[in-house]
């Protein structure tokens, strides 16, 4: 069983809310209200074992990480957050002191977004610890973005490096967190420890009239550029030597790095196709905000596919990428 397939396989066939825009299928929900702006609801767990071990997160960056990869959903929407409610899962493990860390990461995260926690549940469970974020958020009218929009001839665009948190992972795994890093080791380190949404961008994003798809890099860049070419029906190249790698992996061989990038995941950045005119105002905006935008590769017409040009060559991408139903049955 593969995680994709079995999502698809629960997808309702019909709305029975006339007021609903998007449902399963992008980063989060999109919902139409009587006021100016439309909401954005999504949801994401974090288990013990499977997203953060204790050696790899902190409690007060296990709030930290599981509400900025919630907030980043919303970003992939161009959507403002402002509100969150949390269920949490506690074996008997982890002390009430922890429990509070996770929930100062989670507090002060959602303080510099003016975001209100409105709610959650609290049960005990025999193993792991689960933390469950809903977030809620807003974007006018009609101006959330889509993985389904991306056209042959658009451009495609990151809004931040990819591979980091891959290699922040690989370190930690290692030394654990409390082991000893270079400055460089550091920055990747805490790129997968405390990841910062991109909700700027996604304010740019969604100020933006033009024609934008967007995702959020959760599963790897090759997995979400999938995402984006079947939601889309587009076939999507990628330079290898276009993508944007923290200096900090300057030391690992350019495969490791593209590996990284690739199929390692949770760096949360944007990842993006709009028309070449379109790419070189929204580039120009980014830089007059002294924003981090590169251009990584092009859309073309075709089966949907995403590929790699490398040394010359035109290599297909499997759908790899973190999948969490990959071993089973
Ligand atoms: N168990 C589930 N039941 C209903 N919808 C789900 C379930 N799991 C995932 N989804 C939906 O499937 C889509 C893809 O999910 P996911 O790959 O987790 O997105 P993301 O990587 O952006 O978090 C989203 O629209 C999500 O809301
Ligand atoms: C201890 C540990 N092992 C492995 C990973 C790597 N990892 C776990 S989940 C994941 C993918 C992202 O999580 P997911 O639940 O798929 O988020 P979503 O796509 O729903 O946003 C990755 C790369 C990790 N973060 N920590
Ligand atoms: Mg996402
Ligand atoms: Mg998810
Ligand atoms: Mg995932």
């Amino acid at each position: 069983m593969d995680e994709f397939a079995f999502i698809n396989s629960i997808m309702p066939s019909q709305a029975q809310q006339p007021s609903l825009i998007k449902g399963i299928g992008d980063d989060a929900a999109v919902y139409k209200t009587s006021g100016q702006a439309d909401q954005v609801v999504c949801v994401d767990t974090l288990v013990e074992g499977v997203h953060f071990r204790r050696d790899t997160l902190s409690p007060y960056q296990i709030g930290v990480k599981g509400l900025a990869s919630n907030i980043s959903d919303l970003a992939a929407m161009g959507a403002t957050p402002a509100f969150y409610l949390v269920s949490i899962a506690v074996p008997e493990s982890w002390n009430e002191k922890e429990l509070r860390e996770i929930y100062q990461g989670m507090e002060e995260l959602a303080a510099e977004y003016r975001m209100d926690l409105i709610g959650g549940d609290t049960v005990s469970t025999p193993a792991a610890l689960v933390l469950t974020i809903t977030v809620i958020g807003q974007v006018e009218r009609t101006k959330a973005k889509y993985r389904h929009d991306a056209r042959a001839g658009d451009l495609v665009f990151l809004t931040g490096y990819v591979g980091s948190s891959a290699a922040g992972l690989e370190l930690l795994l290692k030394r654990g967190r409390t082991g000893s890093f270079s400055e460089k080791e550091l920055a990747l380190v805490k790129a997968h420890q405390e990841p910062s949404p991109h909700v700027e961008q996604a304010g740019l994003f969604a100020g933006f009239a033009g024609r934008v798809a967007l995702n959020d890099i959760s599963d790897g860049v090759a997995s979400e550029a999938y995402e984006i070419a079947e939601a889309s029906g587009v076939s999507i190249v990628i330079g290898a030597d276009s993508l944007p790698f923290h200096p900090g992996m300057d030391e690992h061989s350019f495969q490791q790095r593209l590996d990284w990038a690739l199929y390692g995941g949770e760096d949360y950045v944007l990842l993006g196709a709009a028309a070449p005119a379109d790419v070189k105002e929204l580039k120009e905006r980014f830089s007059a905000r002294q924003l981090s935008f590169f251009e990584v590769g092009h859309i073309e017409e075709g089966e949907p596919g995403v590929f790699l040009r490398h040394n010359g060559q035109l290599k297909k991408l499997e759908k790899q990428g973190y999948n969490h139903f990959q071993k089973r049955r």
